[in-house]
């Protein structure tokens, strides 16, 4: 922006006494530095406050332990395919529920994979749940359960 209106004062044969002593100029070249760090700041703010995942659904509630109530910071990861543990900021969580679909054995292989990064990781202490859902589903049961 800075050049293009210098060329112009330029070809203008420009003798406006605004732009003699170049401080014109500056006032511009100080605008557009501030311009410029307020864009990058957006930017940053903008990247650090993005969900690493669209599609993850993160919010706060609260649950009641023996009549003391617990804020609760849930991450609902969706799966990703070729999503790995960075995908995700789960890996510093204090407990994990993992859930595979009884309909779809794809799910539960998932779910195992899930488990050995929770275990492999810093949080290998951390309290795990493993659910299987649509127990509605019984009778299209794909993921055996041992007698
Ligand atoms: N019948 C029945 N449907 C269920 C049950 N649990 C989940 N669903 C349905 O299954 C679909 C997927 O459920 P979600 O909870 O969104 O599954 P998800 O793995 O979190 O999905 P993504 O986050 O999109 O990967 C939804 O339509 C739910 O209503 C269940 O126990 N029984």
């Amino acid at each position: 922006i800075v050049t293009e209106r210098k060329e112009r004062c330029k070809d203008d044969g420009d003798d406006d006494d605004n732009n003699d002593d170049g401080h014109v100029d500056n006032v511009d070249a100080a605008l557009v530095v501030k311009i410029t760090r307020c864009i990058i700041f957006v930017l940053v703010v903008t990247m650090l406050c993005k969900p690493k995942v669209a599609t993850d659904i993160s919010y706060q509630t609260t649950v009641k332990h023996e009549d003391t109530p617990i804020k609760v910071d849930i991450l609902d990861t969706s799966h990703q395919d070729e999503c790995q543990p960075s995908c995700h900021d789960v890996y510093d969580a204090d407990a994990f529920v993992v859930v595979y679909s009884i309909t779809d054995t794809t799910t539960f292989k998932v779910a195992q994979d899930e488990l050995g990064r929770i275990r492999s990781g810093t949080t290998a202490n951390a309290p795990i749940l493993l659910l299987g859902n649509k127990l509605d589903f019984e009778h299209v049961r794909k993921v055996c359960v041992l007698p």
